[in-house]
């Protein structure tokens, strides 16, 4: 069974990432990329499905840490006979697929379980698995099709009953260190090296990242896990952000609200590039707006709303019904459908990331420019037609007012790049468009009776995205009109003291069951109480919001308060880039 998602820690090494558990099992792991077949997928069934457990063997208070401002991940297990620590590490910047774990005894000693069951293919494969010799030493390799995987260490587990499985003891002052390696199955077996060296530059390298970043923030610790935990989600060779290194953590525990977060969405990169500028790391903005001026290339009209971490196109989504899923949350989806959606927010957001990226004085060419001037015509076209909305609704298309919001920001960010930047653009049509969307939201997305922004043009629903409406400057945050549609927020959206997205029972989404509140909206509640002056109101959220990261400071995409655990898919880009916003916007104040 797998643990409550908050009972997971993130570890990765900006091509992939794991979720180590706190009983020390690897219970998700796509290898070599984020979007890779899992080969440790226990996460969305069982051990069968493949898991690497480094665990003791009786029962055990378990501590964990993020060694300083890394990745590398400390767990201390403590039981009646003694304490050891685990360290996870997954070495970067040598283009290999490692993941290291060393155990060390701390004190008496400790009966440690070791178990690796590679199942490849999202759980279901089971490969060939040999001992064999490397440089003179005893491995365990894996090969199925084009994975290999090999486990290396100093004591080996056994062969049974198709896994590897071991019991030792480990003493105070002992150090045993084991490690997965995937490598192409075609490549022979990949080189030995040295972990102690590679274990070292990790630390030294990511250490040197986050010191960059200013102490002197309000909720200091939990925005610099989270800009940690955004990098992590990087791929490094492309820049390309996912929303999450996972697929079908549930937002309905046993329901089908089930997606596949492993893609770079425009809206969730251009957010989180947002958050790394605003926090001060301008080569992040540049290396993403590189991986968007590709991913985007060619025809405007084709622009889709997400791409693969390398810009590809095709995630055509597919159910895997091998998988229980998670808390039986059926079905596990893989590809995200949403790829072919109308979203007319993306190129708001995509905008306003890059005036943000030319204010913080990232030189632009004519180039990155031409490509911004033809999105924004092909918007220009089109703005009119209804879409499916940032929720990514399986309903039918509607008029969304926070959609038209959005198109309203793509024009304004335009017109500032004509008036303030010196572009070159049809600045004139561009600002009548921008103030005709202006007049239609004020006039059809408002409802006068009630004094709030309704969720679209049809209903008198209200939906947490209209808070961006004074956040991206459509309005000032103390305008009526706004302050209205908090009060309607607060009544309708508000539950257990925080906020859902939406109420899912009018039928919008398209899709059964029910959700719980969603993160980054009440981050964004956050924002728009302290643009509206009610500061008080917005530092009682923060803190409050502050109290839900797991102990390692992670967040998954929402929170089930009667549950008091988390929901959804994990860690999510979403939630952590929210709270890094709304802590600099109460730095502003
Ligand atoms: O709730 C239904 C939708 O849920 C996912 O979308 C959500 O996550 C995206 C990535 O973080 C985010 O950009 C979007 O705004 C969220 O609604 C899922 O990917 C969709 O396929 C699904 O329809």
């Amino acid at each position: 069974m797998p643990l409550p998602i908050e009972d997971y820690a993130l570890v990765g090494d900006r091509h992939t990432a794991a979720l180590v558990g706190k009983d020390g099992s690897i219970d998700w792991l796509c290898l070599p990329r984020f979007d890779s077949p899992a080969c440790f997928a226990a996460l969305l069934g069982d051990e069968t499905n493949g898991r690497w457990l480094l665990g003791p063997r009786d029962e055990a208070r378990v501590t964990r840490r993020y060694v300083g401002r890394t990745s590398l991940l400390e767990t201390t297990f403590t039981t009646d006979t003694g304490s050891v620590t685990l360290l996870d590490v997954m070495p970067t910047g040598d283009g290999r697929a490692d993941v290291v774990r060393r155990v060390t005894g701390v004190s008496g000693t400790v009966r440690m379980r070791h178990e690796w069951i590679v199942r490849c293919d999202y759980g279901k494969v089971r490969p060939w698995v040999t001992r064999r010799r490397l440089a003179g030493v005893e491995v365990i390799v894996a090969v199925a099709g084009p994975d290999q995987l090999m486990l290396r260490g100093p004591r080996l587990p056994h062969a049974v009953d198709g896994r590897h499985q071991d019991e030792f003891d480990v003493s105070e002052g002992e150090q045993l260190t084991f490690a997965t390696t995937w490598h192409e199955s075609w490549r022979g077996l990949p080189e030995p090296i040295g972990w102690d060296e590679r274990i070292e530059a990790t630390r030294v390298e990511q250490e040197e990242w986050a010191s960059l970043c200013s102490d002197d923030l309000p909720y200091a610790d939990h925005v610099i896990r989270s800009l940690v935990t955004l990098r992590m989600m990087t791929l490094v060779e492309t820049g390309g952000i996912v929303a999450a290194p996972t697929t079908s953590l549930p937002e309905d525990f046993g329901g089908e609200r089930n997606w596949d977060y492993r893609y770079c969405w425009l809206r969730d990169a251009a957010l989180t590039l947002e958050s790394l500028l605003a926090a001060g790391f301008t080569e992040e903005a540049r290396e993403w707006r590189g991986w968007l001026l590709r991913a985007v290339a060619g025809d405007p009209g084709d622009l889709q709303i997400m791409y693969a971490v390398d810009g590809s196109r095709d995630l055509a989504e597919r159910t895997l019904d091998h998988l229980p899923g998670y808390a039986d949350s059926r079905p596990v989806r893989i590809g995200n459908g949403a790829a072919g959606q109308r979203q007319a927010d993306v190129l708001g957001e995509v905008m306003v990331a890059l005036d943000e990226a030319r204010a913080a004085g990232i030189h632009e060419d004519r180039h990155t420019w031409s490509l911004q001037r033809a999105l924004v015509e092909e918007l220009a076209e089109h703005w009119q037609e209804p879409d499916h909305g940032l929720w990514e609704i399986r309903g039918p298309q509607r008029h969304f007012t926070h959609s038209r919001v959005m198109v309203w920001v793509a024009f304004d960010r335009a017109v500032r790049a004509v008036e303030v930047h010196g572009h070159e653009g049809p600045v004139e049509r561009w600002r009548e468009l921008r103030d005709q969307v202006r007049e239609e939201v004020l006039e059809k997305g408002f409802d006068p009776a009630r004094g709030t922004f309704t969720q679209h043009y049809d209903t008198t629903e209200v939906d947490a995205s209209l808070l961006m409406i004074p956040l991206v400057g459509f309005l000032p945050g103390d305008d009526e009109r706004v302050l209205g549609t908090i009060r309607a927020i607060e009544e309708d959206l508000v539950r257990d003291g925080f906020l859902l997205r939406y109420r899912t029972e009018t039928g919008v989404d398209g899709l059964a069951g029910d959700e719980h509140p969603f993160l980054a909206c009440s981050f964004w509640m956050v924002s728009a109480y302290a643009a509206a002056g009610r500061t008080d109101d917005a530092h009682a959220l923060m803190t409050r919001l502050c109290e839900l990261p797991n102990d390692v400071g992670l967040l998954a995409e929402e929170y089930d308060v009667a549950g008091q655990r988390m929901a959804g898919n994990f860690p999510q880009a979403f939630s952590h880039l929210a709270l890094v916003q709304a802590a600099l916007r109460l730095h502003q104040l």
